[in-house]
């Protein structure tokens, strides 16, 4: 026991540990099918330049996805499908993830790495039309998105920019929509979030440490971040609170 403690005090003790320590014990909740997912679907971000969540950030959005017992979520930024996976781990088993992206190809990384990991069933490729999946919680505005496939009824990935997309998306039909596309426009993602989510629902950013964690992040981005920090946390409908996990991962929940 008191050994324990004196390692806690040395977990704590140093901000750069702590960050480790977090990150290493979210490495290690993954189960052994999700975990060489993870690790393929990092390595292929990696290997394009591409910044993909933490471990530490993936096991926050999971434990906030199942906390809100989240039956749709809506992805800004799929990248190669690192985020997705925490994500699909965390909803209800018949919950449906919405993922947007600039980039089919990333896309089709994700495709992959979801596969692997186990959320996609009955053997289907992701080809379809997605329309008949209710991601939205059954919203009429999910069934607006033309340009999508669905991927045994878990997921739906939407090529495209976020901005056009999203104001296709169902108002109200979201329980958490997490953001992680382009920093510059994190204001405009706050707005729609806003919009799609249900009361209760959670609103998630990654990477709002970019200054402090010498991420390589724009000066404009940066001015863009601040103002998403304060306008988060003067809004009078959002209860925030700013994780230090990864590089900054801010979460707030749209009150009722
Ligand atoms: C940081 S990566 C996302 C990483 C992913 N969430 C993960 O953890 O695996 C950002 C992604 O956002 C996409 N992106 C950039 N601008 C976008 C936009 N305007 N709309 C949609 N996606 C965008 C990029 O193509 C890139 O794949």
């Amino acid at each position: 026991m008191r050994e324990g403690r004196g390692q806690e005090r040395a977990i704590t003790g140093n901000r750069q540990t702590s960050w480790e320590f977090a990150d290493a014990y979210g490495d290690e909740l993954a189960g052994d099918a999700e975990g060489a997912a993870l690790h393929w679907a990092r390595e292929r971000a990696r290997q394009a330049g591409l910044r993909s969540v933490s471990p530490g950030t993936g096991a926050a959005l999971r434990m906030l996805t199942a906390t809100v017992e989240a039956k749709a979520v809506a992805e800004i930024g799929t990248g190669t499908g690192v985020s997705g996976i925490h994500l699909l781990a965390g909803m209800r088993p018949d919950g449906v993830l919405t993922t947007v992206d600039t980039e089919p190809e990333r896309q089709q990384f994700a495709r992959e790495a979801f596969r692997a990991a186990g959320f996609l069933h009955n053997g289907g490729n992701g080809g379809g039309t997605g329309g008949g999946t209710g991601a939205a919680g059954g919203g009429s505005g999910a069934g607006n998105v033309s340009s999508m496939g669905n991927i045994g009824n878990r997921v739906r990935f939407i090529p495209g920019r976020a901005l056009d997309v999203l104001p296709r998306l169902a108002d109200g039909g979201y329980d958490l929509v997490f953001c992680d596309g382009d920093r510059a426009e994190c204001l405009a993602y706050l707005d729609e979030a806003l919009r799609l989510l249900r009361p209760g629902g959670l609103v998630c950013f990654a990477g709002v440490f970019a200054e402090t964690a010498g991420a390589t992040a724009q000066p404009s981005e940066v001015l863009r971040l601040r103002e998403l920090l304060r306008t988060v946390r003067e809004s009078t409908v959002l209860l925030p609170s700013l994780l230090p996990v990864g590089d900054g991962l801010l979460c707030a929940v749209k009150r009722g």
